[in-house]
């Protein structure tokens, strides 16, 4: 398999490290990055987390801000934080930081020119995690995690897999992107117009469906700008409700939508994980 080691960097005794190979289902160049706590050794393997981070972000911005590898490495969890989107010369692009590249939505496209490679949920699902565990010391017990886009990438994915994740959490998904101006427009573009087509990607719809229940945490700023035209957590609590769903919607008073929002809760959602992935 053609990887490429890119950085390492070594953190609280594991191993922080980037990586670039060629994705055939996205069809370019990917990269990702890696945390590998002390407890990933050729003798003992560990579980994963997957971080799915918002428009405009690239593997970087997770591991450089939320300062998640202490506690990683305290509780033996691997991370693996993948792009946001295809990347490269000849992959079809936006003007707007909410479509194209930075914005692939974990969706897989079906219109023209972006069904060439914005593939993101196939990638998510399936090729990259079987060249983690084909290539690294971990577990194919996984979690997903995610922030805004990445929110809504991860309680989708999750909602749509329960067997192959033990929890999902998500700081300020946006929940109900077929009725939100981000989601609009990218669904749009990737999808087409068909409204129907748009449900199989929305975390409302999918949990309003679910019948095989997951952990699933939520916490959402309060003085999170784009709160009430964006993410609309309200509508996924009450679709949750609805169907008894184990999710647990936390508003946390004056945070906004930044990292360091993130940063504050990051260790809440990672002995979350934890708990969930030790079960099994
Ligand atoms: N650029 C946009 C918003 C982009 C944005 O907030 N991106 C979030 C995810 S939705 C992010 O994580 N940005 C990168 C960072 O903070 O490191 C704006 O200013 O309105």
């Amino acid at each position: 398999m053609n990887i490429e080691n890119l950085s390492q960097n070594k953190s609280f005794d594991g191993w922080h490290k980037q990586y670039r190979h060629h994705s055939s289902r996205l069809n370019c160049d990917m990269r990702f990055a890696i945390y590998l706590p002390p407890q990933a050794t050729a003798d003992n393997i560990v579980p994963v987390l997957y971080w799915l981070s918002g428009l405009t972000c690239t593997d970087e911005n997770f591991m450089q801000k939320a300062g998640a590898q202490k506690i990683a490495a305290e509780l033996g969890i691997a991370i693996v934080a993948p792009d946001t989107s295809p990347r490269g010369e000849g992959v079809a692009d936006d003007s707007g930081y909410d479509l194209g590249m930075g914005a692939g939505f974990y969706v897989n496209a079906t219109e023209a020119p972006w069904r060439d490679h914005y593939q993101m949920y196939d990638y998510i699902v399936t090729e990259l995690p079987d060249l983690i565990e084909s290539l690294f010391p971990v577990t194919t017990q996984r979690a997903i995690a995610g922030h805004s886009m990445g929110g809504h990438g991860a309680l989708t994915i999750a909602l749509k897999n329960p067997d192959r994740y033990c929890s999902v959490s998500a700081f300020s998904p946006i929940c109900n992107p077929s009725n939100c101006p981000w989601g609009e427009k990218a669904f749009s573009a990737y999808l087409g117009k068909d409204r129907e087509a748009w449900k199989q990607y929305d975390a409302c719809e999918l949990m309003e469906q679910a019948t095989q229940p997951l952990p699933a945490l939520v916490d959402q700023g309060s003085a999170d700008n784009f709160l009430t035209e964006q993410l609309m957590p309200d509508r996924l609590e009450s679709a949750a409700r609805h169907i008894n769903f184990p999710l647990e919607i936390r508003i946390q008073e004056g945070y906004d939508h930044s990292y360091y929002f993130i940063a504050s809760f990051i260790e809440e959602h990672m002995r979350f994980h934890a708990q969930h992935l030790c079960e099994h």
